[in-house]
């Protein structure tokens, strides 16, 4: 059975005691009937109503999405900088690219691809000029603008200089969390998975934000390199009231987030990119204690996460049995199985395919499927052409192979 529900945005931004006209968000406990009905609902976008100076603002129909392009553009070399000051393409451009002795690129996202930026190399002066405009490089070759969400990545030569940077522009995007709204409300956990650059801390951000300002929850964000909170020691306001922890070194990330549980007391953990077996059991730790975790991994599907050795403990581990002869035959399968061993840690893991097409599964039943050789149902979540989030509930899953 295919069904449709569409979401029309809104509750941004709502005051405390806001009442809403719609009845989707008032429902004091919503049960946990994810993939069992369908939710018609619809609200009304309110925008921030001032920005801080500098900051550009564009909007669609439901996002309101702000950066700090002027700011980003001050670590450039004078004519790049004037050349995308003019730029039609720059509320889509995501990243500069100086490599010492190539030409300068902008790359833009999606079908706007990537384009070089002037005709000759970028030289030792321009790296050192930009180097010196932006805070400390991390343990991670990472780097930010204080106060902004940009994100400045070096590639360093065998001696240690800075030979490239990858400068991404940061942007609080509002409206987005819209495509999750709903699961919020369920107070579990969700796992985010996909490509860099498809917009996983961008979504993480605004999460913050909701959970802190609006669900009133105690978030505290672990912030490996400053990424979600932006640079500096003050917070950008796009995480809301959400607290911030920084981590001096990204290899204690793990010891950040359980330092997180143990002496902040929050409701709501966010961390992004989780890596190392040491974060995964982190994470197991901090979920056994019923902390609400909303995190990032590396990897397109969750069949990646399953099959690496590392990870796969967030999805509740995988482990090989092997059952007796009538066992095998009543299930028609051969003797040696692969089954989930644990709960999962994350309740709900979120494919991000592209910024607007996200796949959502219940993780405890598509890992037994997919263990089984069999298709999960998920939930399609996107934006349709007025930009309204329409999820398609019981859709079978694409699987890949594992
Ligand atoms: N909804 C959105 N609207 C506009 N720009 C966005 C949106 N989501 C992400 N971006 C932009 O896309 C770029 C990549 O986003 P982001 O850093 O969140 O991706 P990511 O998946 O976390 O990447 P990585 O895995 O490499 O850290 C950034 O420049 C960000 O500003």
């Amino acid at each position: 059975m295919n069904a449709t529900a569409t979401l029309t945005l809104c509750h941004l931004n709502f005051p405390a005691n806001h009442e809403c006209s719609c009845s989707f968000l008032c429902k004091p406990n919503l049960a946990l009937n994810l993939f069992s009905s369908n939710t018609r609902t619809n609200h009304c976008l309110q925008k921030r109503s001032s920005l801080p100076l500098g900051v550009s603002s564009s909007e669609t129909a439901h996002l309101v999405v702000e950066d700090d392009l002027n700011t980003f553009l001050q670590i450039l070399p004078c004519d790049l900088r004037d050349r995308l000051l003019n730029d039609s393409k720059r509320g889509q451009l995501l990243e500069v690219i100086l490599d010492l002795g190539r030409l300068p690129e902008a790359r833009y996202q999606g079908e706007f691809g990537g384009k070089y930026l002037r005709s000759n190399e970028v030289s030792i002066e321009e790296l050192e000029y930009a180097q010196n405009a932006v805070g400390e490089f991390g343990g991670d070759n990472r780097a930010g603008i204080e106060g902004t969400l940009h994100r400045i990545s070096a590639i360093r030569s065998r001696k240690g200089s800075i030979v490239g940077l990858t400068c991404r522009v940061g942007r609080a995007v509002s409206g987005h969390v819209d495509m999750v709204y709903d699961l919020l409300q369920f107070g579990q956990s969700i796992l985010f998975v996909g490509r860099p650059g498809v917009g996983k801390t961008t979504v993480m951000r605004e999460i913050a934000r909701v959970l802190s300002d609006e669900f009133h929850k105690r978030v505290v964000i672990v912030d490996t390199s400053n990424e979600i909170g932006g640079d500096g020691d003050i917070p950008h306001a796009a995480i809301g009231n959400a607290r911030r922890m920084q981590v001096p070194e990204p290899s204690l990330q793990h010891k950040v987030m359980i330092e997180a549980v143990e002496n902040h007391m929050p409701e709501v953990i966010i961390v992004d990119e989780i890596g190392t077996e040491a974060e995964a059991l982190a994470c197991r730790s901090i979920a056994e204690r019923g902390v609400m975790l909303i995190g990032t991994a590396h990897g397109e599907w969750l069949e990646n996460i399953i099959k690496n050795p590392t990870l796969s403990d967030l999805i509740g581990g995988v482990e090989t049995v092997t059952l007796g002869d009538e066992e095998a035959r009543a299930r028609r399968c051969q003797k040696s199985i692969l089954e989930r061993k644990a709960p999962p840690t994350f309740y709900f893991l979120i494919e991000m395919r592209e910024r607007h097409y996200w796949v959502t599964h219940k993780t405890e039943k598509s890992v037994d499927m997919l263990l089984r050789g069999q298709n999960p149902s998920v939930e399609i979540r996107k934006r349709d052409d007025g930009f309204n989030v329409v999820i398609e509930r019981w859709q079978t899953y694409d699987r890949h192979e594992i």
